[in-house]
């Protein structure tokens, strides 16, 4: 049986962030700037914890300055809102990130409008969504700013073309990850829960990108032979065995894909580790488009 090669997001991840520290130590030596980052989260969600975590660290170790802010969980709209508006106004800090999912009290829409669309470096913001939209400079959203990379990697110009289709049609992946195909010149689809016969949609795909948040739900005979299979999903799954560890799957049945697909990204070890590092060059983007610095040169 032939077996798809893997796309390492982890190592992809790795060489990211370790060209976001260079550009980083090369602004702090020629300008005296480091880039700073304010993250905050609002509640215990168990894996929001630990994200936010991994940012802090993240952020910290490739040179910037981190900004943690951590509320409560029945924090009101209004405080947050007042929190934004301070962060905005900090000339210290370059990047917002309000980590999601919010408590239902929070109006998350009316929290992403309240970022100054320059200091967006999740890339939610509508001016960033609509200028991703028109092919203008913009902060693009992480996750499919990270699947992008590994595509270019994998694929590079032989994108061009192709025909790929995203299923899911969220305003965090979906939406941007159409948007950043067509850019490379895809025939794009966006499929998603109500799409009738999705497995023969998905069947005509050069290039899947499954961002539907449904455990294994894309099947191996979905894929045509020799397609490019991105797995957006992150979903934490019982133990198989009693006493086992939790299990984490994505949103295609990796073990019968890999077995008909060219090339298909891991969970963990895919997309994930990008979301992060995306992060970190988007904050290195916002610190340098807001003072002016042209980043090729740092
Ligand atoms: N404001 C935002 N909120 C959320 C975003 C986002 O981009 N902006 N994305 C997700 C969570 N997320 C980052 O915030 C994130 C998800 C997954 C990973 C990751 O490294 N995953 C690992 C597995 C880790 C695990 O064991 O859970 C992997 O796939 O290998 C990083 C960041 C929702 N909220």
């Amino acid at each position: 049986m032939p077996s798809a090669q893997l796309i390492d997001g982890k190592a992809v991840a790795t060489d990211l962030r370790a060209a976001v520290a260079a550009r980083v130590g090369g602004m702090y030596a020629r300008l005296g700037l480091r880039p700073g980052l304010a993250v905050v989260l609002v509640g215990e969600d168990p894996a929001s914890q630990v994200y936010v975590r991994n940012k802090h660290k993240q952020t910290e170790a490739c040179g910037m300055q981190s900004f943690e802010h951590r509320l409560p969980a029945d924090t009101a709209q209004a405080d947050l809102l007042a929190l934004v508006a301070r962060l905005n106004a900090d000339d210290a800090v370059d990047g917002i990130l309000v980590q999601l999912p919010l408590p239902r009290q929070i109006d998350a829409q009316k929290v992403i409008e309240a970022i100054d669309p320059a200091k967006d470096v999740d890339g939610f913001h509508p001016i960033n969504a609509g200028r991703l939209a028109t092919g203008q400079p913009a902060l693009v959203p992480c996750t499919p700013l990270g699947c992008l990379m590994l595509l270019d990697r994998t694929l590079g110009a032989e994108m061009a073309g192709r025909h790929a289709v995203v299923i899911g049609r969220s305003n965090i992946v979906g939406k941007p990850m159409a948007q950043l195909l067509l850019g490379r010149d895809c025939t794009v689809t966006i499929a998603h829960s109500r799409t009738r016969d999705l497995a023969e949609t998905v069947h005509g795909a050069d290039i899947v990108i499954a961002a539907v948040g449904r455990p294994e739900m894309v099947r191996g005979f979905w894929i045509k032979p020799g397609a490019t299979v991105i797995d957006v999903g992150i979903n934490r799954l019982p133990p198989a065995a009693a006493g086992g560890k939790d299990r984490l799957v994505g949103d295609v049945n990796f073990e019968e894909a890999k077995a008909v697909a060219g090339h298909i990204t891991p969970v963990p070890g895919g997309v994930g580790p990008m979301t992060i590092a995306c992060l970190l060059s988007n904050t290195l983007q916002a610190a340098c488009a807001r003072r002016g610095i042209d980043m090729a040169t740092l």
